[in-house]
């Protein structure tokens, strides 16, 4: 993104990441929970003694650093100590962020939200053997997610460049609660709640020829998805923020 950034192309982009978020959600609740593809070990891979899903991530993460993902200050590793050097020439990616924000990370606690909190939410008990493909559809959920929520940096930027003095303010003090005060906007948080669950109806309605089917089926519970904004979303977005502020002085 060019700088020039303003508060509403930073919420066009929230908006466009809550469609691929919803999708990932839904690609994943094709499988059952599978179990297998967390328990350590199982895959029983040479040389390796994590969970399968760790396998996925971590090789899928070290392949697409050596074309070059990572330096995109949007994206964030989930195991920044697996990548490899970028083999293709810098793509020279606008640095529009303050490079203190590069050091905020915050993936090992979406990673354990999402297996721990989110997952037993809405996928269904069960196994059908599609370990790899589980696998490979946790790994897209949790990179819209990690996307999304690390793009509070792109939130928070825009927010101190709008009003320099109210944020250096509470800066300058380290004040986290104030900053969290000021950043926060009620209003938006309840639209996003309530556009996610519109956006989980339209997206995961199951479609019929049938006309006289009463009851409308989701393929995820479109409260689930309000609920993952309103518990974890917004306010792991707002702690990016805060973090990003507080070292935006630096
Ligand atoms: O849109 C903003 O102003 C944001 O800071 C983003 C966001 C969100 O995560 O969606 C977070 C905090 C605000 O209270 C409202 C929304």
């Amino acid at each position: 993104m060019a700088d020039g950034l303003t508060l509403e192309c930073v919420r066009e982009s929230l908006i466009r990441q809550e469609d691929t978020i919803v999708f990932s959600l839904i690609e994943r609740s094709n499988y059952p929970m599978n179990s297998p593809v967390y328990v350590e070990g199982f895959a029983d891979i040479p040389g390796f003694t994590g969970s399968l899903v760790e396998y996925v991530v971590r090789k899928t993460q070290a392949v697409h650093s050596t074309v070059g993902r990572y330096e995109s200050q949007e994206e964030h590793p989930f195991f920044p100590d697996n990548l490899l050097p970028s083999l293709l020439p810098s793509y020279n990616h606008p640095k529009v962020l303050h490079p203190a924000g590069d050091a905020i990370n915050i993936n090992t606690t979406i990673w354990d939200m999402y297996f721990n909190q989110l997952l037993p939410l809405f996928a269904t008990e069960g196994d059908d053997s599609n370990y790899a493909q589980t696998a490979a559809c946790d790994l897209e959920c949790l990179q819209a997610l990690s996307r999304r929520i690390h793009y509070g940096k792109y939130v928070a930027e825009v927010k101190f460049k709008d009003s320099p003095d109210d944020y250096g303010t509470l800066i300058r003090a380290q004040d986290r609660d104030a900053l969290m005060k000021l950043l926060t906007c009620e209003a938006i948080e309840e639209m996003v709640k309530r556009r996610v669950e519109k956006k989980a109806m339209a997206f995961g309605q199951e479609v019929t020829l049938n006309g006289t089917d009463k009851e409308v089926k989701y393929k995820v519970d479109p409260f689930v998805v309000s609920r993952l904004y309103e518990e974890w979303v917004m306010p792991l977005t707002k702690l990016v923020e805060v973090e990003y502020l507080l070292r935006r002085l630096d």
